[in-house]
């Protein structure tokens, strides 16, 4: 199938094997006689599926033309008609429009047609999440590197393990290839699609990020998670949700008995005991703590550090002492590894296979490794973009130097840059500050934002810091390996996984780990071409 945008790729996944439903099943779910129907031969109606954007449409679809914060799904009744969608839904401001585009589909109006996807997907996709365990993760970091973690466990203990999020989507180890949008969560009506696809492709359980946009926007809605679990609290994402009263609500709101049978909450962070106290005054039953220091129900009875950052973890849980070995560096992971080892127990797998599993997990974009041989500074590359996230990262890092690469991305929170700068700063002996991706912004003021945080703190660390702008992101690169020696690490944070950076509307392939590698081979041709004489392939190694 062609996608919408003309690539190979589909649009959004949808499920096979079923036949969809008849009008009167929409209806019933609208709570509609066939009363407000305009046009309607819906006699013989049936509908496969449903989306809320009309480049998401296929055919046999309801297309729901919802108002949003920019402008009104109704405008793009005509390209979902054009697409198949054989019905639409929409509310009093849109029905003139989308009349004027449907062609001889019938439009219903109901008052909030987005609060009703949820109930819609779940009917025509045959109740998926029903038959599925489903895990919530949320928090500002650590979603994606707990829910790898808890999918590694689960599969470890004998389940197959669909896991939905920031990199992907994937059943067990096999991707499944999806146009993505760099939303996290999708949207109700992809979510179920995307569930009921994992149901045929044979998984019992999905792991999944729940982000706070998706708790504000309802995409969850109408789910109900075995466990949902929270990593930390910390700043993000303010231009959406205005204040960090609206921000923490809305990452609470998850915690409620109405969304889920039980929950595992990290105290180590100062909002997580305020979490367990509301999670238990919402009825929530059971509720479990982790802590890497403290009193909690899992928390970490001995810690063993080997070389290459790999650890071996004694973990003390409400049944018994259970052994792991974790290949993630960092403190913070193995908080994210207990989180996920407390998720697998509060629905009884075994616990010994589960930890078991813990050991061989990789995050792609997370403190990865990138090994540039004999004699090279050690570099990571890591998805940091919040000041705690920054301050995690650093923390414990080592190394004879530490020199961080990193910007902030535009369009994004403008509150967190010059606490990121700061952070850096606070841990580092040179800081490279640079662009992550610009958006619609001037990538020259969001530099001097992050610098301007960075200089300041500079000026109160008891160690001498080095703050630099290191422009446009390969340079700034560049300016972080040349300066590093054998026994430095440099940390180039804010981008991860990602495969490209959004500079005005474009998005142009950038890669951290490839410039990295081509900035190397350039400043240093020969040392690259002994190590290729000896190594095959070191991509393979870090990626696998
Ligand atoms: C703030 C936010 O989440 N906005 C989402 C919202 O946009 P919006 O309300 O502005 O929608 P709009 O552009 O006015 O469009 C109105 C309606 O017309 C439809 N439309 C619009 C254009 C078109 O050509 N055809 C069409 O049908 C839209 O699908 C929508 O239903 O509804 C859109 C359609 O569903 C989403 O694409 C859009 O998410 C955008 C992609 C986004 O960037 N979201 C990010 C910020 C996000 O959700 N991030 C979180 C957090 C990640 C983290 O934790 O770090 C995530 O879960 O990823
Ligand atoms: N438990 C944690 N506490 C603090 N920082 C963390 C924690 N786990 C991960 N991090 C840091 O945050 C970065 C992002 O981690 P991860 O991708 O797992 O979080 P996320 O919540 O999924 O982020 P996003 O929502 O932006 O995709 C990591 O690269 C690491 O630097
Ligand atoms: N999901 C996060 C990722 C941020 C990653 C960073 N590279 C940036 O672009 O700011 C967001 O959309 O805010």
């Amino acid at each position: 199938m062609v996608g919408a945008d003309g690539s190979g790729e589909p649009p959004s996944l949808r499920p096979t094997g079923l036949s969809g439903v008849g009008w009167s099943d929409v209806c019933d779910v609208l709570q509609l006689s066939t009363g407000p129907v305009a046009r309607a031969t819906v006699a013989d109606l049936r509908v496969s599926g449903l989306t809320a954007d009309s480049r998401l449409v296929h055919p046999g679809d309801l297309y729901v033309a919802a108002p949003g914060a920019t402008v009104h799904g109704a405008d793009f009744t005509a390209e979902a008609i054009d697409r198949g969608a054989v019905a639409v839904l929409t509310d009093p401001a849109g029905v003139d429009r989308a009349l004027a585009g449907s062609g001889s589909a019938p439009v219903a109006v109901v008052d909030r047609p987005r609060a009703l996807i949820p109930a819609l997907a779940d009917r025509i996709y045959d109740h998926p999440s029903r038959r599925l365990r489903l895990f919530g993760i949320t928090g500002t970091n650590g979603k994606t590197t707990t829910a790898y973690l808890l999918q590694a466990a689960l599969r470890a203990a004998g389940l197959r393990v669909g896991l939905i999020g920031t990199i992907g989507f994937q059943v067990d180890d096999r991707p499944l290839a999806a146009r993505r949008t760099t939303v996290t969560t999708p949207e109700a009506a992809e979510l179920h699609a995307l569930l009921a696809v994992m149901l045929e492709q044979g998984a019992d359980a999905v792991v999944m990020e729940v982000s706070s946009h998706a708790l504000a926007l309802g995409r969850v809605d109408g789910l109900r998670f075995a466990v949902a679990a929270f990593t930390n609290f910390g700043s993000d994402h303010l231009d959406f949700h205005g204040d960090v009263g609206s921000y923490f609500a809305a990452k609470a709101s998850l915690f409620t008995a109405e969304r889920a049978d039980g929950a595992v909450i990290s105290i180590d962070d100062a909002r997580g005991p305020e979490l367990v106290d509301r999670s238990r005054r919402e009825g929530l039953d059971p509720v479990r703590s982790v802590s890497l220091d403290g009193a909690a129900d899992y928390t970490v009875r001995l810690r063993e550090d080997a070389a290459g950052g790999r650890t071996t973890v004694t973990a003390g849980t409400p049944t018994a002492d259970v052994r792991f070995a974790l290949g993630l560096p960092g403190e913070f992971n193995v908080r994210n590894a207990l989180t996920a080892l407390a998720m697998a127990d509060l629905v009884g797998v075994d616990l010994e296979r589960a930890a078991a599993g813990l050991a061989d997990a990789v995050v792609p974009g997370r403190m990865q490794r990138v090994d540039l041989g004999d004699g090279a500074p050690t570099v990571f590359v890591d998805f940091a973009h919040t000041p705690q996230a920054v301050s995690a990262v650093l923390a414990g890092l080592g190394g004879r130097r530490r020199i961080v690469v990193l910007g902030c991305g535009g369009d994004r929170d403008p509150e967190k840059r010059g606490p990121m700068g700061a952070a850096a700063a606070e841990a580092a002996e040179l800081v490279v500050v640079t662009d992550d991706n610009p958006r619609s912004e001037d990538p020259v003021a969001i530099r001097a934002q992050v610098l301007a945080g960075a200089r300041a703190e500079a000026g109160r660390t008891d160690h001498a810091v080095q703050v630099v702008d290191g422009g446009p992101r390969r340079d700034a690169i560049a300016t972080a390996l040349a300066a590093a020696g054998p026994g430095d690490v440099v940390a180039v944070l804010g981008k991860g996984h990602e495969r490209g950076q959004e500079v005005a509307g474009r998005v142009l392939p950038f890669a951290d780990e490839d410039a990295i590698r081509e900035v190397w081979t350039a400043l240093h041709p020969s040392a690259v071409s002994d190590r290729t004489a000896t190594a095959s392939d070191s991509s393979e190694r870090v990626h696998r």
